[in-house]
């Protein structure tokens, strides 16, 4: 067994790697600076005993949205308690929250805990107006200027009362200035012309980064993390850096693979973070273009399991039609032998059956999340085309991550594992 403390390691801060915001927050974000101008105007207002403007910050995940937010908000915050003035941050994340009932409920918590420090209860059985009323008296009781940030506020979906009342809702002797932020750019189109008018005095968009913003921000990242890792022009981050423990491949590789997939900041650390970690694990002293390699394939698997662990009964059920079919050697079956096939499932487990149409669209759903293959060919002249489906990935990756659920348990053991003897 190895013992901790006497390994050598290409880390020298091995959290400056970590793409988790709660353990390394960047000091500057130089890629979104023309954002963060957008942003200082619109919260400027502030510093000058008036109001900041209410702002609706949108982009796709991974993107710099919350840490770019959380450093301007800080300055803000400095130099208000350098000069005295009376400002107060909030920062609600809105993830899981399903409805404007539990984002009030958390918001009166958070505000209350302005007051009275950490530990307050998320209060419970109130009405939505009630609990408006609540935070207008949270509000008034903290007073001088309030910047409320409500991050992944699309959790809420169609139920925006909050975004339509706390915008309007004017607390005596109170400056306050509301800051959404969506990675879903069809909650922005959808929501209520009032609703975006009000909350999106200023709009400001985070588009993805491209490969060589990536570069730049993996250098910046990497340097300060690894051993013998050096930036030369900070200016020019990626052009100037220089490494013992970073084979010249191993930037540019991630961040092609990271621009490819999304242009998301967090994913490209998350794959050298990765990277560098399998290098360090084995002992190496440098990290390589197949290191980089490795962990893609890590993380892409990964990435599969927990989406085949998170699929409700129906996309379940509908993947283990082709898992059974692929145990059973058929051939890429037709999808009305999968769906017959589900009706079986279905009667074993006393679950109702969905119609063949929707059953495809589960089948197409799952062929999106890259779990299954789909085929498009030709029946033949004038027969009309035919979707194919195979699994993605080993049968084992699905069965042994299909276990959540009773009924679809019992599917496998009863149904699938004989065939497999
Ligand atoms: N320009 C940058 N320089 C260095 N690190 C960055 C940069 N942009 C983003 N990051 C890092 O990428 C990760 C994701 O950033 P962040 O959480 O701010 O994204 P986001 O746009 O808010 O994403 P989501 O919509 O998923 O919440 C964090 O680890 C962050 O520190």
């Amino acid at each position: 067994m190895r013992s901790f403390g006497d390994e050598d390691s290409i880390f020298v801060d091995m959290d400056r790697l970590n793409p988790n915001t709660q353990t390394y927050q960047p000091k500057s974000l130089p890629e979104r600076e023309a954002e963060l101008d957008q942003l200082h105007s619109a919260l400027r207002p502030a510093t000058m005993g008036s109001t900041p403007l209410n702002a609706f910050v949108f982009g796709p995940t991974g993107q710099g949205k919350t840490v770019g937010i959380s450093l301007k908000t800080s300055q803000l915050q400095e130099y208000a308690d350098e000069k005295g003035l009376e400002l107060h941050v909030v920062h609600v994340r809105c993830k899981g929250m399903d409805k404007s009932y539990h984002v009030m409920t958390h918001l009166v918590k958070k505000l209350r805990e302005k007051r009275f420090g950490p530990g307050e209860e998320l209060p419970s059985g109130y009405q939505k107006k009630t609990l408006l009323s609540m935070i207008i008296d949270e509000l008034e009781a903290i007073g001088g200027t309030v910047i409320v940030i409500l991050d992944e506020i699309d959790a809420i979906g169609n139920d925006d009362y909050i975004l339509y009342e706390l915008p309007r809702a004017e607390p005596e002797d109170v400056r306050l200035s509301i800051i959404g932020i969506t990675n879903d750019l069809q909650f922005r189109e959808n929501l209520d012309a009032d609703v975006r008018s009000s909350l999106g005095e200023d709009e400001i968009e985070f588009a993805p980064y491209d490969a060589n913003q990536l570069r730049d921000i993996l250098a910046r990242r990497a340097a300060g993390a690894l051993r013998d890792t050096e930036i030369g022009d900070k200016d020019r981050p990626f052009a100037t850096l220089e490494s013992d423990v970073l084979t010249d491949d191993v930037i540019p590789l991630t961040s092609a693979l990271a621009a490819q997939d999304s242009g998301d900041a967090r994913e490209a650390i998350k794959l050298l973070f990765r990277a560098c970690r399998f290098a360090d694990d084995d002992g190496e002293s440098t990290i390589t273009e197949q290191h980089v390699r490795n962990a893609h394939e890590y993380l892409e698997q990964a990435a599969v399991e927990r989406g085949i662990q998170s699929l409700p009964l129906q996309r379940a059920l509908a993947l283990l039609t082709v898992t059974h079919a692929t145990i059973s050697g058929t051939d890429q079956p037709e999808t009305k032998d999968l769906h017959n096939l589900y009706e079986v499932f279905c009667e074993h487990i006393d679950t109702r059956a969905i119609s063949e149409r929707r059953f495809r669209d589960k089948l197409n759903d799952l062929a999106d999340s890259s779990i299954l293959a789909k085929d498009t060919r030709g029946r033949g002249q004038g027969l009309g085309q035919t979707n194919r489906y195979e699994v993605e990935v080993k049968v084992e990756t699905v069965l042994d991550n299909l276990t959540d659920d009773s009924r679809i348990e019992a599917v496998i053991d009863e149904m699938l594992r004989p065939r497999m003897d």
